[in-house]
C-alpha cells in the first residue's frame, strides 16, 4: 500500500490469502497467552489510561472514534466507548493496538508502520512506543501549564493584595490615592496664603480641585487640570520681598596663621519693602561709577515711594548706547529697592503669547512670561528688567506692542488676564524697568507710560574710573590673580581706552580688560611652573599640610631660596619665609635629618626623635595659632606677596596684550583741507563725529549742480540741496561778483561711505564746507559743528547734545557750535563732560560764518 500526499489517492493492495475487508485483515497466528504479548497489551492499556487522566485532547480523540464507530457497526466490538476504558482489557491484542496507534496522534507514517505489521507482539510495541511518546509529550504540556498559570495567577494576585494594601491604607486615613494624594498637595500649597489669595482665584482652584477628582487619572483633561492647579496655586500672591538685614558675625578663628571663618549670618525680616534713600544710594554708588543723574533719578523714585508707601506705576525705561550699563543698573535698582529681580528680553519678539500665554486648550500650552517670572521668584513685587524694548518684533498673529501695554501700563495692570490662567492677576506692585538703545522706536503709547532715564555715555575721564575701580577689580578676582601680582597704568589703561575701546559704553573695554588678564594669568602659571621644584620635593612638602595650602606663594619663594642660597638643598628651599619657628628646630635635628626635616625615618631608633619633632612643632602650631590675630594674619600675607612676581601693564607692552591698537577713522585729517568741516552724528551706538567733504568737479558756465555720495538718506539729500542753495545766497552776500557755485559741478561725500546715514543736523556743516571750497578757505581742525538748517538761514535745535558732546571730547575737538535752542540741554551736562570746551550756541547761519571763517588764523590757502 502507498499513500501520496495531496489530493489524498491510495491504491489499495489486499493482502494475499485474504478475503476480508482491510480493517479485518488477519494477523499472523500468535498465542493469546503469550505471557509477553498480555504483558505489552497491559502496558498499552495503563499507558493509554494515564495519558487520558492528562490530556483532554486525548479524551476528544476517544470520543471521536466512538462516534464514528456507530456508523461501522462491525467495528463496535472492537472499538470501545471511552467511558468504559476499564474494560479495554476484553479487546484482542491486535484491536488494541490499531486502537492505540489511531488516537495517539502520531504522523501518518509511524501510524501507517502499524498497521502494515501483522505480528501482532510487534504491532503492540509500535503502539507502545507511540503511546509512551505521548504520555511524555503531555507530562511537558502540563508542566507548560503549570507553569503559565502559575505566573498568571501571582501577577493576579499581586495585583489583588495591591488593591487591598490600598484600601486598608484608605480605610485606615494612612494613604489616599492619587487625585487625593494630589489636591492635598495644592491644598497644602495655598493653605498658609489663603487669606490672601483672592476670592475668585481661590473659587477657580476649589472648582478645579472638585474637577480633578471626578476625571479618569489617565485622561488627558486630567494632566491639563493638573498642570493648570500647579500654576495656578504656585503663584505667590500678596507674597511681597521683604526687608532682610544680613548680620555676618565673623568669628576669628585662626587656623594655621591666616584662616578666619564666617560662621554665623542670621537674618532680621521686617515686612516693609526698602525705601531707604541712604542705603540705595550706597548700593548704587557700589556697583556703578558717575551716572549722577541717572542714580539721582532713581533716588527721587524711591523717595517718591517712600512718601506714597508703593513704588507702584511707574516704568522706567534706560536708554543709551550698549554698554553704558542698563542692564547692571536695572539689576541694582532692585538690590537698593530689596526686590527680586527677574530679565526678559523682547528683542525681536513677535509672539503674544510670549507674553500673555497659550490658551490652556493647545497641547503643551504654557503661561506667558508674566506669570513665569512671578512663579519663579516667588514674590508679588518684583523687578522685572525688559530688555531691548525698542526691538519689539511686529507680531503675524496678534500686536506684541498691545500686549506689552496691557502688562505695562498701571491702570491695567492690576487686572492682567493671561490666557492661560485666565483669571486676573495682579501686576501692580512688580516694577518694570525696560531699557532701549534708541527711543525713537519704541511704541508711542509705550513711551507715552515711561520715565525715560537717558545714558550717553562714558567721556575717556569716566571710562578710566570705571575702569579702574570696578571692571579691573571685579576681572582680577575673575581669573584668581591678587592685587600684589599686576601693575596696570594709569598711562596704559588711558591708551586702552584711546586707542582701543573708543565707544561709549564700556563692554569693549571689559572685554580688553579681560583679554590683559587671562595673558597674566597665563604668564603667572607658566613662571609658576617654571619655579615649580623636582616632583621629590613636592613629596617632601607633601608631609606638611601647610606647604601645599599656600601652592603658588609658597613656590615662588622656594625658587627664591634656591637661587639666594646655591648651595642649599631642598630642604632649605622648603622652609618658607613665614616658618621660622621650624628653621630652628632643624638645628636640634641629626645633620643628616636637618635638610629634610619631615622624611620618614629610615631606622626605627629615629623614630622617637622624630614623634618628640612632631609633638614640639604640634605645641609650636597651637601656641601660635591661639596668639595671631588679623594683623598677624594680614602681616604674613604681605610678606608672603612680597616673594611674589609682578606682571606690569604699561604702554610700551600693552600690544603684547591685546594686538595692535585699531584703526580708528573718526579723525581722518589731522588739519582740514579746504572744503571739509567736522560735523557731530548721533547713532544707536552713542555720538560720533564725522566730516563733510566736498569738492570740484567741473568748472564752466552755467554749470552748477550738486552730486552727493556716502549713503545718505532723503533727509540727508535734501538738507544738502538746501545746504547748497543758502550757500550760494550767503556767498552772493558776502563776495557778490564770485559765481562760484552758478559754474560748478560739485561733490559732496560723507566717509564713511559704508555706514548710511540720515538726518537734518548736518546741514550747517554742509554750508560750511560749500563756502569753505567756495572762499578756498579751511577751518580749524578742532571746530566742529551740528544744527539744521531753513532755506532762510536759521539754525533749528539737534537731538542728543550729550552723545555728541561726548564725541567731541572723544576726537579732541576743543569749539563746538550748537543751535541756541539747544542751550538747555548742554547746560544740564556734568561738569567734567563740558569741562574745556569753547562753546558757542546760535540762531542762525551768519553767526557761524563768522565763527568759522572770521578770525585772521583761517587764512587763505
Ligand atoms: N558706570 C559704570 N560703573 C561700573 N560698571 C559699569 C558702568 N557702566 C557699565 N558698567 C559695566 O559694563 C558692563 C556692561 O553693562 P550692561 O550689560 O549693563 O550694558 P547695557 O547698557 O545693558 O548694554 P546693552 O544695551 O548691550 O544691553 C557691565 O559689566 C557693567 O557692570
Amino acid at each position: 500500500m502507498q499513500v501520496s500526499e495531496d489530493p489524498l489517492t491510495v491504491k489499495v493492495d489486499h493482502l494475499k490469502a485474504c478475503s476480508l475487508p482491510f480493517f479485518m485483515m488477519q494477523d499472523k497466528p500468535y498465542d493469546k497467552d503469550d505471557d509477553v504479548i498480555k504483558a505489552t497489551s497491559f502496558e498499552v492499556i495503563s499507558t493509554v489510561r494515564d495519558v487520558l487522566k492528562t490530556s483532554s485532547l486525548w479524551r476528544d480523540h476517544v470520543q471521536t472514534y466512538t462516534q464514528l464507530s456507530l456508523s461501522y457497526s462491525s467495528l463496535l466490538l472492537s472499538f470501545p466507548r471511552c467511558h468504559c476504558l476499564q474494560h479495554m482489557g476484553d479487546f484482542n491484542y491486535s484491536r488494541l493496538a490499531d486502537f492505540g496507534a489511531a488516537i495517539s496522534g502520531a504522523n501518518k507514517l509511524l501510524c501507517q508502520q502499524v498497521l502494515e505489521e501483522l505480528d501482532v507482539y510487534k504491532r503492540l510495541k509500535l503502539t507502545l512506543e507511540l503511546v509512551k511518546k505521548e504520555l511524555e509529550i503531555s507530562k511537558i504540556q502540563e508542566s507548560i501549564a503549570k507553569a503559565i498559570e502559575e505566573k498568571i495567577s501571582g501577577e493576579q494576585r499581586r495585583y489583588l493584595l495591591n488593591e487591598q494594601l490600598k484600601a486598608i491604607k484608605k480605610e485606615l486615613g494612612l494613604e489616599t490615592d492619587d487625585k487625593s494624594a494630589l489636591s492635598a498637595k495644592f491644598r497644602e500649597r495655598i493653605e498658609p496664603n489663603k487669606e490672601k489669595i483672592p476670592p475668585h482665584v481661590l473659587q477657580v482652584i476649589e472648582e478645579e480641585l472638585t474637577k480633578l477628582q471626578l476625571l479618569e487619572a489617565s485622561s488627558s483633561e486630567f494632566n491639563v487640570t493638573r498642570n493648570y492647579l500647579d500654576w495656578l496655586t504656585a503663584l505667590p500672591y500678596g507674597n511681597y520681598s521683604q526687608f532682610s538685614i544680613l548680620v555676618i558675625c565673623n568669628l576669628r578663628f585662626i587656623l594655621f596663621a591666616q584662616l578666619y571663618c564666617k560662621l554665623l549670618c542670621f537674618q532680621f525680616k521686617c515686612s516693609d519693602e526698602n525705601f531707604d534713600v541712604i542705603q540705595a544710594q550706597k548700593i548704587l554708588d557700589e556697583d556703578h561709577y558717575g551716572l549722577d543723574d541717572v542714580k539721582e533719578r532713581i533716588l527721587e523714585f524711591i523717595a517718591v515711594g517712600k512718601l506714597r508707601g508703593t513704588s507702584q506705576g511707574k516704568i522706567i525705561c534706560l536708554s543709551g548706547p550698549p554698554g553704558v550699563g542698563k542692564t547692571s543698573i536695572g539689576r541694582s535698582i532692585a538690590r537698593a529697592l530689596n526686590r527680586k529681580f527677574y530679565r526678559f528680553s523682547v528683542g525681536g519678539l513677535s509672539d503674544v503669547a510670549e507674553i500673555k500665554g497659550h490658551r490652556r486648550t493647545y497641547i503643551g500650552a504654557m503661561p506667558g512670561k508674566m506669570v513665569q517670572c512671578l512663579k519663579n521668584v516667588g514674590t508679588a513685587n518684583p523687578l522685572v528688567l525688559i530688555d531691548e524694548i525698542d526691538k519689539l518684533g511686529r507680531g503675524h498673529a496678534g500686536d506684541p506692542a498691545s500686549a506689552m501695554l496691557e502688562l505695562l501700563d498701571p491702570e491695567q495692570n492690576a487686572n492682567f488676564l493671561d490666557h492661560y490662567l485666565d483669571v486676573p492677576i495682579d501686576l501692580s506692585k512688580v516694577l518694570f524697568v525696560c531699557t532701549a538703545n534708541v527711543v525713537e522706536m519704541i511704541p508711542n503709547p509705550l513711551l507715552d507710560r515711561m520715565e525715560v532715564i537717558a545714558i550717553a555715555g562714558y567721556i575717556s575721564d569716566e571710562k578710566m574710573h570705571i575702569a579702574r575701580d570696578y571692571l579691573e577689580k571685579a576681572t582680577r578676582e575673575a581669573c584668581g590673580i591678587k592685587s600684589e601680582q599686576v601693575e596696570v597704568t594709569d598711562a596704559a589703561l588711558l591708551a586702552l581706552i584711546e586707542n582701543y575701546c573708543r565707544e561709549a559704553g564700556v563692554r569693549n573695554l571689559q572685554k580688553h580688560i579681560e583679554k590683559i588678564y587671562r595673558k597674566i594669568a597665563l604668564q603667572l602659571v607658566r613662571k609658576g611652573e617654571l619655579n615649580k621644584p623636582p616632583v621629590s620635593e613636592v613629596g617632601v612638602k607633601g608631609h606638611d599640610g601647610r606647604a601645599e595650602s599656600v601652592s603658588e606663594t609658597d613656590e615662588t619663594a622656594v625658587g627664591a631660596k634656591i637661587e639666594a642660597e646655591p648651595g642649599g638643598g631642598s630642604g632649605t628651599g622648603m622652609a618658607s619665609e613665614t616658618s621660622t619657628e621650624t628653621e630652628a628646630e632643624n638645628k636640634d635635628l641629626p645633620v643628616d635629618k636637618q635638610q629634610t626635616p619631615l622624611n620618614l625615618p629610615s631606622e626605627p631608633k629615629e623614630s622617637g626623635k622624630l614623634l618628640l619633632w612632631h609633638l614640639a612643632l604640634l605645641i609650636l602650631l597651637i601656641a601660635a595659632s591661639s596668639q595671631v590675630n588679623v594683623e598677624t594674619a594680614e602681616k604674613l600675607e604681605s610678606e608672603v606677596s612680597k616673594t611674589v612676581d609682578k606682571v606690569l601693564v604699561d604702554t610700551p607692552n600693552l600690544s603684547d596684550f591685546v594686538g595692535k591698537p585699531v584703526f580708528h577713522a573718526e579723525r581722518i585729517y589731522d588739519q582740514t583741507p579746504v572744503g571739509v568741516v567736522m560735523g557731530l552724528a548721533w547713532t544707536a551706538m552713542g555720538g560720533s563725529t564725522l566730516y563733510i567733504e566736498t569738492t570740484q568737479v567741473e568748472q564752466g558756465e552755467g554749470k552748477g549742480a550738486l552730486h552727493l555720495t556716502g549713503q545718505l538718506g532723503d533727509v540727508m539729500k535734501e538738507s544738502a540741496q538746501i545746504a547748497h542753495t543758502v550757500a550760494r545766497a550767503i556767498l552772493s552776500e558776502k563776495v557778490p561778483d564770485n559765481p562760484f557755485f552758478a559754474n560748478s559741478k560739485l561733490h559732496l561725500h560723507v566717509p564713511a561711505g559704508a555706514t548710511p546715514k540720515d538726518g537734518p543736523s548736518a546741514g550747517c556743516t554742509m554750508i560750511t564746507s560749500l563756502l569753505s571750497l567756495a572762499m578756498k578757505k579751511s577751518v580749524r581742525k578742532d571746530l566742529a559743528m551740528t544744527g539744521e538748517v531753513t532755506l532762510t538761514g536759521r539754525i533749528l535745535p539737534i537731538g542728543g547734545v550729550k552723545e555728541k558732546t561726548i564725541a567731541a571730547r572723544r576726537s579732541d575737538v576743543k569749539t563746538l557750535i550748537f543751535p541756541s535752542a539747544n542751550r538747555r540741554d548742554f547746560d544740564e551736562l556734568a561738569i567734567n563732560v563740558k569741562d574745556g570746551l569753547e562753546v558757542h550756541f546760535v540762531d542762525d547761519y551768519s553767526q557761524i560764518f563768522d565763527l568759522a571763517f572770521g578770525g585772521d588764523q583761517h587764512g587763505e590757502k
